[in-house]
């Protein structure tokens, strides 16, 4: 029999869109989209989705009420379904046992143990969310633990490789499918089931099947790469600063090598954004409890080295303007932790703007698509900052660029929307302090042009 209907527990930014794209490629089977936050669902009900992704609004206009559901009913969705996503999230722990490196399983185990107490015929449990190796055995340890009579479960990884900002484009056109699973006959025939939903859009030779553990690993190590590119060509952003060399010419040339390939090799200010340092982390931890020390200290120097990355450029800032910030009125432009998204978790603008303000500046920021409440978050919560007033009084958030850049002594940009490439920055100019400075800590401006408006402009692996 085919799935007939779906139900994907977590309505976050993979649930979500993920789930969105099947209701749309397949047209004929119910997905129903299922989470614990009464907000976060009340959000995906109405006009303003709560997560800004190209093109999301339209798919979801399309099915949601059709064959599209987004519900806070999770035991009926649960009850309903043939076929359940775990699209949960698995932040890094903060206490405990692996306390800072290890993936939390609490909400993967809680979303396994509603599925246990609600389910009453078999199920295939779908392991979306990004999880350590052999997750998938704990998963089946507790279902199997509270099995009831007459019900069986078929439990298979199927890791998501979209970015946020490209989300619907890449569930579309995804480069591979990957699906882990038993080697049973039940495992295959599961395998199968899940495989026939990709196959409503994607050809077969894009679905790749294999074990279980070798899926689940899959997707860390296909983020550990992609973070480590990022690393590689940020540090060497470091050595053409020292020697006078351009960092996007030797990207350009290195990527011309169709063994190396073109894409993330971009030098920035350092990668953001939920999962690379959560994942890699994770995968050290993962090998130091395999001890493997030597894997585990290759690994976490991805980390480091954007750690590194993101000091060097905010010490570049505080140098330039004369080694001290205090009274100094900075605008930062771009929150995001990369365009095209309004997702702020890890950005570099963080650590930018925190910087700035131990420093003892005032901050202006403009992002268009953030929240003024996320900022305010992000930068005042009490787990990062020990004074919240001392910093919500120098904290200003604009809804423009050129009233947040008003009166600065600098602009920051930490994040590469379009729109900022095209600004006046003549106009900017004329109503900032002098001199004036620029740091693209994404090197999208035009810095001769800029250089003969009258700016001091640095950047990322390349002096000027
Ligand atoms: N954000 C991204 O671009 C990508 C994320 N991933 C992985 O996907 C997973 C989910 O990530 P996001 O969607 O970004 O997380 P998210 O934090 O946006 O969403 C997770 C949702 O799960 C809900 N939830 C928690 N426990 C639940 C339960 N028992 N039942 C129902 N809902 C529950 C939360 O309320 C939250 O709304 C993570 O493991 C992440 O590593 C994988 C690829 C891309
Ligand atoms: O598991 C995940 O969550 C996802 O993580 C990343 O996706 P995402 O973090 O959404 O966005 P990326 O485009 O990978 O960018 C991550 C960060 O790296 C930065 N970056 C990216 C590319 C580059 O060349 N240089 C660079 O600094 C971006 O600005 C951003 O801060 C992966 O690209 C996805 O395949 C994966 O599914």
């Amino acid at each position: 029999m085919s799935i007939k209907n779906i139900c994907c527990l977590g309505a976050g930014y993979v649930g979500g869109p993920t789930c969105s794209v099947i209701a749309l490629k397949c047209p004929e089977i119910k997905v129903t989209v299922a989470d614990l936050s009464k907000d976060r669902i009340a959000q995906w009900n109405s006009e303003k989705l709560p997560i800004y992704e190209p093109g999301l609004d339209d798919v979801v206009r399309k099915c949601r009420g059709k064959n599209l559901f987004f519900s806070n009913n999770i035991e009926e969705s649960i009850l309903e379904a043939d076929l359940i996503f775990i699209s949960v999230n698995t932040p890094t722990k903060i206490n405990g046992n692996g306390k800072g490196r290890a993936a939390d399983l609490k909400y993967v185990e809680g979303a396994a143990r509603i599925i246990a107490d609600v389910a009453q015929n078999n199920k295939i449990v779908v392991e979306k969310s990004t999880v350590p190796v052999r997750a998938a055995e704990s998963i089946a340890n507790i279902l199997i633990a509270n099995q009831k009579p007459g019900v069986t479960y078929q439990i298979l990884s199927n890791p998501e490789f979209l970015a946020e900002g490209t989300a619907v484009n890449d569930l579309l056109n995804a480069d591979r499918v990957l699906i882990g699973g038993e080697n049973t006959e039940a495992g295959r025939e599961a395998v199968e089931k899940l495989c026939s939903i990709y196959e409503h859009w994607l050809p077969r030779k894009n679905i790749v099947t294999m074990n279980t553990w070798s899926s689940e690993l899959s997707k860390l190590a296909a983020n550990a790469m992609l973070a480590q590119r990022i690393s590689s060509i940020n540090s060497l952003s470091a050595v053409c600063e020292a020697t006078g060399a351009d960092v996007s010419e030797v990207a350009r040339a290195v990527g011309l090598d169709s063994r190396i390939g073109s894409k993330f090799l971009q030098a920035s200010v350092g990668f953001g954004g939920s999962c690379f340092q959560k994942d890699i982390l994770n995968l050290v931890y993962i090998c130091e409890c395999l001890n493997l020390p030597e894997v585990a200290a290759y690994w976490q120097q991805v980390i480091d080295m954007n750690e590194y990355q993101k000091h060097r450029f905010t010490t570049k800032i505080i140098e330039s303007c004369f080694n001290t910030l205090s009274g100094k009125k900075i605008c930062i432009l771009g929150f995001a932790f990369k365009k095209n998204t309004g997702d702020t978790r890890e950005s570099p603008a963080i650590h930018v703007a925190k910087t700035l303000l131990d420093e003892g500046a005032s901050i202006k920021i403009y992002d268009p698509k953030v929240d003024k409440e996320q900022i305010d978050e992000d930068l005042t919560n009490p787990y990062v900052c020990e004074n919240p007033e001392n910093y919500r009084k120098r904290i200003s958030i604009y809804t423009d660029p050129y009233t947040a850049s008003k009166d600065c002594h600098a602009i920051v940009v930490c994040t590469e929307w379009d729109e900022f490439v095209d600004l006046d920055y003549k106009k900017i100019y004329g109503n900032m302090m002098k001199p004036a400075y620029i740091f693209d800590g994404r090197k999208i401006l035009d810095h001769q042009a800029l250089i003969n408006i009258g700016y001091h402009v640095q950047t990322i692996g390349k002096r000027l």
